[in-house]
């Protein structure tokens, strides 16, 4: 039904997610929401939360691997060796993940979720710092764990993930009611809560 809804010039939603690293590091955490206002990103919900580890395990699952293996015979997995390296971080990252708070964003953009993988730079932060070192994970990584930043790498992704984050909110109603505003403006954003809203509309409600 979305799809019927969205012109071909809609804005485009992106979950974007702050790491336990950032957030724990203020000047950081600012510096990364500067480089979203700065990239021209519309901020349409955030919230911080600290992520139960069973929510972080299902988020990640495609990391995990192991549903993987039941569509491969083992000698098949043994061939797809990369299927193996999936499993090496995922324990980790999970861990990670629920360690500390975390801010979630859904960030709109008629270019959304290819911008802000490009903002955020490439996965491994030894790479990123190489090719990439304005990016965010350039500046900010620490390490292939620990590299700052999160970002839906697709449509489907990005609903799936906005989904898990803003239960309540959602895409069809956005599309209806709020996409047609921010994309033809005038815009505000309130510094407060962080977040764009349509001028006259006061913004969302609560999360
Ligand atoms: N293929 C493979 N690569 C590994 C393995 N362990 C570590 N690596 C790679 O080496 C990098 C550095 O590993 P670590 O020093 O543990 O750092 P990290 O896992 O990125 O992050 P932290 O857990 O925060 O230290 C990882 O990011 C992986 O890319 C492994 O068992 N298999
Ligand atoms: N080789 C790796 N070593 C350690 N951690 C990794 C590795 N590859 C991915 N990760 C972790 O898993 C997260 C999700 O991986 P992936 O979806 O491939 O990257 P991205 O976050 O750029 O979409 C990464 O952000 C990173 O924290
Ligand atoms: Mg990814």
């Amino acid at each position: 039904m979305t799809s019927i809804l969205r012109s071909p010039q809609a804005l485009q939603l992106t979950l974007a997610l702050i790491k336990p690293d950032a957030v724990a590091h203020p000047l950081i955490l600012e510096a990364v929401h500067q480089q979203i206002l700065n990239n021209k990103f519309l901020i349409v919900r955030m919230r911080e939360l600290l992520w139960r580890k069973e929510d972080c395990q299902k988020f990640y699952q495609e990391h995990e691997g192991s549903q993987k293996y039941k569509k491969f015979s083992w000698h098949q997995c043994l061939d797809e060796g990369t299927l193996f390296a999936g499993r090496f971080f995922y324990q980790r990252l999970v861990e990670f993940m629920a360690s500390g708070p975390i801010r979630a964003y859904i960030l709109a953009h008629k270019d959304a979720i290819q911008l802000w993988r490009t903002v955020m730079g490439p996965t491994r932060v030894f790479r990123a710092r190489h090719v990439a070192p304005d990016s965010i994970r350039g500046s900010f990584g620490l390490t292939d764990t620990r590299n700052t930043t999160h970002g839906s790498d697709s449509v489907v992704s990005a609903s799936r993930e906005i989904a898990a984050f803003f239960p309540n909110f959602s895409e069809q109603r956005w599309y209806e009611e709020e996409e047609p505003q921010l994309r033809c403006g005038p815009v505000c954003y309130n510094p407060e809560g962080g977040i764009h809203f349509a001028a006259g509309t006061g913004g969302p409600g609560p999360t």
